[in-house]
């Protein structure tokens, strides 16, 4: 298969593994421990079924909508993921033009091999920032570079005090290229003598300096240091929830971290509901993990999610034809949703409904004859 013959997203990940490193895709593609959650991600959408109108008019299909108050052309935004130079040599550069052509949200990871301030020179693009925090001085350096280079919101990322148990990453013995920098971390590189400490690469020893200490105290200390609206990245409980609610975030993003933190947790669209439930409208309910199809999208909305991100269709999209695979990754979901919207028939995105469909709780309710 070449790159022009791909029809769906899932197509570029084929791809990608004849092409990448066998370290490089094992660093994308793999997931914690037995990959049941990184799987489940995916297979939870084929336990819900669309229930669609008909005759209805939908020679005019609109996909734009608004997320925290910036509009974009479609629910469709680009996750945080570290290291875009590893399948690309332009990198998060390529990502963030694509992301701009297509007039929607890029996230750049703290992780990125691109700096803060080379992708905002790029375009004028909407960008968040994913922000892990090592210690506070070194976030907030990083939030203030963001905010003076027109980031719009910083995504914290809470479920990775300490990164998860991948496999594959042991096995290939997984470290950063010796010619890519983690741009934005230069001044926590680990030393030479930490490195012997902990017995690892540089890699693991940077995650080491993670702030394993991080609690809900941190989040309203962030918001004190920023002006920019602060997201949370990796809510997947009713109780994490509500705290994010006392806390005066500014929405959540429902994530397991595409499965590749604890594993066995729950796919992310199978705990979305409950969590849009507890949110109470107050604060924009997001979802990643396991979007690959435009019926995923419209699922997650239907159940409720003001937006997804999606991370290694991204990625492998890059591999395969940097800047352009990416604005081709993205079309892609966009015509698979508008199809889908227009077979379901919706006009645009809030005639998205729940009624849309039916998931297997609903259909396992005794009353139902589904
Ligand atoms: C290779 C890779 C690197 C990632 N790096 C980050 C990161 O730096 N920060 C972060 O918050 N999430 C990171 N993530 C998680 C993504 O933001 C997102 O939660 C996940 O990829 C969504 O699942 P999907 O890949 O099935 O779309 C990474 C994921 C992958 C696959
Ligand atoms: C600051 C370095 C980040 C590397 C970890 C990236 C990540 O979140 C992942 O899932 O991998």
């Amino acid at each position: 298969m070449m790159a022009t013959d791909v029809v769906n997203v899932k197509e570029f990940q084929v791809l990608a593994k004849q092409k990448l490193p066998k370290m490089v895709y094992g660093f994308y593609a793999s997931g914690a421990e037995d990959e049941w959650t990184l799987e489940e991600n995916e297979r939870a959408y084929q336990t819900i079924r669309i229930w669609p109108r008909i005759l209805l008019d939908v020679s005019n299909v609109d996909l734009s909508t608004r997320v925290l108050g910036f509009d974009i052309t479609m629910p469709v935004m680009i996750a945080p993921t570290s290291m875009h130079k590893m399948a690309h040599p332009d990198g998060e550069l390529a990502t963030a033009q694509a992301a701009a052509a297509a007039g929607t949200v890029m996230v750049l990871s703290t992780g990125a091999t691109s700096s803060i301030e080379e992708v905002a020179q790029l375009n004028s693009g909407i960008r968040f920032f994913q922000l892990y925090i090592f210690n506070k001085t070194n976030a907030i350096q990083l939030v203030q570079r963001a905010e003076k280079s027109g980031y719009k919101a910083i995504v914290l990322t809470v479920d990775t005090p300490r990164l998860g148990h991948r496999e594959a990453d042991k096995k290939n013995r997984f470290a950063l290229p010796p010619h890519l920098s983690l741009k934005n971390l230069i001044d926590v590189v680990p030393s030479q003598e930490q490195q012997e400490q902990i017995k690892g690469s540089k890699f693991e020893t940077l995650i080491a300096c993670m702030d394993q200490e991080l609690s809900w105290k941190d989040v309203k200390w962030l918001q004190t240091v920023t002006k920019l609206p602060v997201l949370i990245k990796g809510v997947l409980t009713v109780e994490a929830t509500e705290q994010a609610l006392q806390a005066s975030v500014a929405g959540i993003i429902v994530s397991n971290h595409g499965g590749r933190q604890l594993d066995h947790v729950p796919a992310t669209i199978s705990v979305l509901e409950e969590i849009v439930v507890a949110a109470r409208g107050r604060i924009p309910v997001f979802l990643d993990g396991g979007i690959r199809r435009g019926t995923d999208i419209f699922k997650a909305l239907a159940l409720g999610a003001s937006g997804v991100f999606v991370g290694r269709p991204i990625l492998f999209a890059l591999a395969i034809d940097g800047e352009t695979g990416v604005k081709k990754a993205l079309q892609i979901l966009h015509d698979e949703l508008e199809l889908t919207m227009a077979l379901a028939g919706c006009c645009k995105i809030s005639d998205i409904k729940r009624s849309h469909v039916r998931t297997l709780r609903d259909r396992n309710r005794p009353s139902s004859r589904l």
